[in-house]
């Protein structure tokens, strides 16, 4: 049943950032980044080009491979059809009206309903997916308006007359809910909307020639910013200013946040990581505290031969081979899971003895990227995990870290054995209608993509079919037809989600396409890729033969203390994929590291 009440958008679902808004020219743009002897990562990703040191770095904004299609040209969302209405009265002329787009909730309904395909894939291949995404990417919200309690949006009187909201209209506006449209209407929804606040514009004073832009609050580089911070406030937060380690919690957890963001365990606490979603699901929990747990391994291994080695020395040396192995991992492990052969050799993203960093790539995530593209991942999300030997809903996993505390490993055990959902239009309902439902929920996880896109002037499908060289879609066939009155209003999300799979991909033609350019971007755009040649940044071949050698498996095997585990963490265990033993597998080898 496509019909689900939301009762306020709440900071669960959205990054909401509590430090005062950058305004990007106000000087931000321009650091005197040192170009010799740096060996290390800043937290901010700042000064990784140093040539135009913001690219890439947290609080900088998205950038376009397609220039915004706002309403006006410069922030208004698009809320109107490419076709205009028009009729005629006998004593008049004709006239034309705007036609509305349908609701982002329609959409969902009509696009993206319950369907289980479960795929030949592990819950680990959405699981990484989340994890990787939230190295990468976080758009910043607006503050709740202070004059007004909480997020509102829903309550103004046009929306009950099925009309939009003032601020939809509006480039500089706040509110833009989203009707719920469907009629007769459900008797078990309060509301006929879902409250929906615009993500914060990085350039407050927008004009045709610098449209509304939205704010990455993350350093873009896949470097473990998930693990450290994309601040120095965090990273202070969580290290630990002694020796060298991440801060953990009885249990070899992750430290106590202070947050109150998740539904708080009896006698518990939320987790506290370099990013603020790590409570969202007790699978990518889990996957914060493996990283933690490995920098404090290698820490502990070079105490005890690099005893020159101060706190700084050790954390970042630490830290450089966390990223680099992150690096590794998501471009020799999981990418081939999810894009086609033909697309990891377009953009050049195999290992190889000859990488070449090049300034003159933008390593900032796109718009299209983050705001629908890598979100093909949401269709990947399971029913339900099967914990201790229970299957437990999703609805009641999702920020709810309970079960870290008391099942880490079961938890673990299952997202390696259960499948995931094949990756196609359908999504679970546990996403459309019962996330967050502990909270302030339900929401809708499919209509808020598609409305965040309308927030983002994100243009349509057919732009950027264009852009990576498709051809256009003319007809609508459905489900497109369903909803959609013209081929140019369909919402990229939608459009790229109803495309079938390319052979050996999880993703259709177009979001190939998308993903493997990002994912081109910040390797080739990564002055500190680890197989950089520049060795003052990068490793010795001694070094990085060491990590060329390891795999997720490995890794889960020994933080995790498991006893066996399939080679291919991202596929369910087959004849193909069978368990081995962990003992059999290599692990890290950090003699390369030993100063004698
Ligand atoms: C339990 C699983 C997950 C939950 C509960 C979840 C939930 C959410 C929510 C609530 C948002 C914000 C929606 C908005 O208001 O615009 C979001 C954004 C996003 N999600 Fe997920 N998600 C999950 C898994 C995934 C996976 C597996 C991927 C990718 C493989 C993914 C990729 C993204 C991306 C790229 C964004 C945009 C991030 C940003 O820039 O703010 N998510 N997700
Ligand atoms: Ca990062």
């Amino acid at each position: 049943m496509c019909l689900a009440h939301m009762s306020g958008m709440n900071n669960n679902s959205k990054m909401v950032d509590t430090s005062p808004v950058t305004d990007e020219s106000s000087g931000l743009d321009k650091p005197d980044c040192k170009t010799n002897g740096v060996k290390y990562r800043t937290i901010t990703g700042v000064c990784n080009n140093i040539l135009r040191p913001s690219e890439g770095e947290a609080l900088s904004r998205f950038k376009r491979y397609v220039k915004p299609n706002y309403r006006d040209g410069i922030g208004a969302p698009r809320v109107y059809s490419a076709r205009k209405y028009c009729r005629r009265f006998f004593w008049s002329k004709l006239r034309c009206y705007n036609k509305r787009l349908p609701s982002a909730r329609t959409v969902s309904c009509a696009i993206h309903p319950p369907r289980k395909v479960t795929s030949i894939h592990s819950v680990m291949l959405m699981q990484w997916g989340q994890f990787l995404d939230h190295d990468i990417t976080a758009t910043a919200v607006q503050q709740p308006d202070a004059h007004k309690a909480g997020d509102d949006c829903c309550k103004h009187h046009y929306i009950r007359f099925g009309k939009l909201h003032p601020d939809s209209l509006k480039r500089n506006g706040r509110c833009f809910p989203i009707p719920i449209v469907q009629w007769p209407a459900d008797p078990a929804f309060k509301s006929n909307c879902f409250d929906f606040v615009r993500s914060r514009p990085v350039n407050p004073a927008f004009t045709r020639s610098n449209p509304r832009e939205q704010q990455n609050l993350l350093s873009s580089f896949v470097d473990g910013s998930n693990v450290y911070g994309s601040n120095e406030e965090t990273v202070r937060r969580l290290r630990d200013s002694k020796n060298g380690k991440m801060k953990t919690s009885s249990g070899d957890l992750l430290p106590r946040g202070n947050d109150d963001s998740c539904i708080l365990p009896k006698n518990k606490f939320c987790f506290d990581a370099g990013d603020e979603r790590v409570n969202v699901f007790p699978g990518l929990t889990a996957l914060h505290t493996v990283f933690v747990r490995l920098h404090n391994y290698i820490v502990t291994d070079f105490t005890k031969h690099n005893r020159r080695w101060n706190e700084e020395r050790l954390f970042q040396e630490a830290r450089k081979i966390v990223s680099a192995i992150l690096q590794r991992i998501t471009y020799t492990e999981f990418l081939p899971e999810v894009l086609s052969d033909a697309t990891m050799n377009k953009y050049k993203l195999k290992e190889g003895n000859n990488y070449q960093y090049n300034s003159r790539v933008n390593p900032s995530i796109a718009s299209v990227f983050a705001t629908a593209a890598f979100r093909y991942g949401h269709s990947l999300i399971p029913d339900f995990l099967v914990i201790d030997g229970k299957p437990v809903k999703s609805r009641l996993l999702f920020n709810n870290p309970e079960f870290i505390f008391t099942s880490l490993k079961s938890v673990v055990e299952n997202i390696l054995s259960n499948p995931a959902e094949l990756r196609d239009r359908f999504m679970s309902s546990e996403t459309t209608e019962h996330l967050f439902e502990q909270q302030d929920g339900p929401f809708d996880l499919a209509a808020f993509n598609i409305q965040r896109g309308r927030d983002h002037g994100l243009p349509s499908y057919n732009a950027f079919r264009k852009l990576c060289k498709l051809s256009p879609v003319t007809k609508l066939t459905s489900p497109l037809s369903d909803v959609y009155s013209s081929a140019d209003d369909v919402d990229v999300f939608a459009g790229g989600m109803v495309e079938e799979n390319l052979p050996g991909s999880e993703l259709g033609p177009l979001f190939n396409c998308i993903v493997g350019m990002q994912f081109s971007d910040l390797k080739f755009g990564d002055s500190f890729w680890y197989e950089t040649k520049d060795k003052s940044r990068g490793f010795t071949n001694a070094q990085l033969r060491a990590i060329k050698n390891v795999s997720l498996s490995q890794i889960l095997c020994q933080v995790l203390d498991l006893v066996d585990i399939q080679k291919n963490p991202f596929r369910t265990v087959t004849k193909q994929n069978k368990k081995i033993k962990c003992k059999r597998l290599k692990g890290l080898k950090l003699s390369p590291w030993y100063e004698h």
